[in-house]
């Protein structure tokens, strides 16, 4: 595999010759030593781009061409599927099972946009003038800055990547500094699948130095964020120096809300499932549960027995159920978002602290926590803690699980859980969020769109409107019998 950055058709270092390890969170050992890029770099890769938009020919490309290069792509990473998420396991900790399911989605994505590509052929639109033909046509936007997280590096690069690409644009992408390696990875299998040199191009570095080039730079003309709120703002400043399109997806602080009459077995599994999938590093983590007080003592029962028996591991075992967190850094962010809310009065039913046991102790891991007794006014529930954490609170009535699952700054998902399918309709009305799951939780496929409501972010990603970011609309009008109006005299 490729360790360096891929700016202009080209695998080349970092300017500087700079270069930065990538430590597996498992067992802290270097997986990889990569190029570090910095501004000079980011300002090369914006200009390849910037050059193969202006100059090159992959915006008037039939898109039937791009989607059928996009459904290459697909089918690369298809081929490759086994060695991609041994990667990204390698790479972010979560277990093989998790990152395979995340390439399949990853494919579908490619697939997905490929298939879309060449079926807008614009709009003719009536016209009220007399004798003119009007249309209206997508056309794509530019020199897009694609900015990724570590959580799920190569699902969110997909999610840019594909609609940049069949809509025309040529792109720079940043994967997050962390967790750079299935993005190189796919860079490759760009490459191979006939993407023009200069179209897609990958830059690798810090946030403070590449990203904030991408978001600021003139000849960037949309830049694309997923990561966190703190940056997502920085972001929305740098980019409003050249009015780029901005699309930021952002954190969540997400609600699931059980009813007494939900089926308490499926409420009881999804509740887990809501949080614990790659240790609770979801953006759309399903960690604030709200539960009907009378089912409440009996729920938490038998979540904190079924939490308790969580195992962790290496994310290559096949018994392995969680992983370790991504860095040292953030173990201790968690760890002390947990005792922010010892000090607020939640109280710990399980977990709290990292495990014991030899094998976890080079891994950046924590065990899977429950806090209950917990209230809205707490930081712990308005805070995103991207850890494996439940907060659980209260609720008596319908306008009260509704008004706590509203209680955020955040918007991005939620979940409710019950039999009575008009109050479910009723409360997935007015949950005011991106996504709403009635009896499931966290499921997500390319043909719907995701993204926040709220501080959760702007734009969407996926499903039709996913693309459409990526495009400027223009509306064409053309006189058929032309005559002089003379309104200025002759
Ligand atoms: N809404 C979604 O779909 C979604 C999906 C995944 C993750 N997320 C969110 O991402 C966050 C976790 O990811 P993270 O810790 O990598 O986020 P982060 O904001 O720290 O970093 C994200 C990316 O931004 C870059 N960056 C950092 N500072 C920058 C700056 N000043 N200018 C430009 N780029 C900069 C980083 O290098 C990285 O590539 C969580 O809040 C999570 O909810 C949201
Ligand atoms: C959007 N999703 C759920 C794939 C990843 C969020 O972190």
């Amino acid at each position: 595999m490729k360790h360096g950055m891929y700016i202009d058709g080209q695998w080349v270092s970092a300017q500087t010759a700079e270069t930065r390890d990538i430590i597996n969170p498992y067992n802290q050992e270097i997986i990889a030593t990569v190029a570090e890029g910095n501004e000079e770099d980011a300002k090369l890769a914006i200009a390849a781009a910037r050059r193969a938009f202006d100059q090159g020919d992959w915006a008037t490309t039939p898109a039937t061409e791009r989607g059928r290069i996009v459904g290459e792509i697909a089918r690369l990473i298809e081929r490759d599927k086994q060695e991609l998420a041994e990667l990204e396991s390698l790479d972010t900790g979560k277990t093989v099972e998790e990152s395979v399911v995340d390439m399949d989605d990853i494919a579908g994505v490619f697939r997905y946009y490929a298939e879309l590509a060449d079926k807008d052929g614009g709009e003719i639109i009536e016209s009220p003038i007399p004798n003119t033909v009007s249309k209206v046509v997508h056309e794509p936007v530019g020199v897009c800055g694609q900015i990724t997280p570590w959580n799920y590096p190569l699902l969110q690069a997909s999610w840019k990547l594909a609609p940049a690409l069949v809509a025309g644009n040529t792109l720079v992408i940043k994967p997050s500094e962390i967790t750079p390696l299935t993005t190189m990875k796919v860079m490759e299998l760009m490459e191979e699948a006939g993407v023009p040199a200069g179209v897609a191009n990958l830059v690798l570095g810090a946030g403070g130095t590449v990203g904030a080039v991408l978001s600021e730079h003139d000849d960037v003309d949309l830049i694309s964020f997923t990561g966190g709120i703190h940056t997502g703002k920085k972001i929305m400043q740098a980019a409003s120096g050249n009015v780029k399109k901005l699309a930021l997806e952002l954190g969540g602080k997400n609600p699931n809300v059980v009813f007494a009459d939900s089926d308490f077995e499926l409420a009881v599994d999804q509740a887990m499932n809501a949080v614990f999938f790659h240790a609770g590093q979801i953006c759309s983590a399903g960690t604030r549960l709200i539960i009907e007080e009378s089912i409440h003592d009996d729920f938490v029962e038998e979540l904190v027995k079924r939490v308790g028996k969580i195992k962790l591991g290496s994310g290559f075992a096949e018994d392995t159920q969680m992983g370790p967190l991504i860095s040292a850094e953030h173990l201790a962010k968690v760890e002390a978002y947990v005792e922010a809310g010892k000090k607020e009065g939640a109280y710990v039913a399980v977990g709290g602290q990292r495990p014991e046991g030899p094998e976890l102790q080079k891994g950046f891991f924590y065990l899977p926590t429950v806090l209950i007794g917990c209230t809205t006014d707490m930081q712990v529930v308005q805070e995103e803690g991207f850890g494996p954490v439940i907060t659980v609170e209260k609720f008596s009535s319908e306008a009260e699980a509704v008004k706590l699952a509203n209680d955020s700054i955040y918007g991005l998902a939620g979940g409710v859980f019950t039999t009575d399918i008009s109050k479910a309709e009723r409360c997935a009305a007015k949950m005011r969020m991106g996504t709403v799951w009635i009896n499931e939780f966290n499921v997500y496929f390319p043909h719907a769109p995701w993204g926040g409501f709220k501080q959760s972010g702007i734009g969407r990603e996926l499903g039709k409107t996913g693309l459409e970011e990526y495009t400027e609309q223009k509306h064409i009008l053309r006189n058929v019998d032309p005559q002089p109006i003379h309104w200025f005299g002759k």
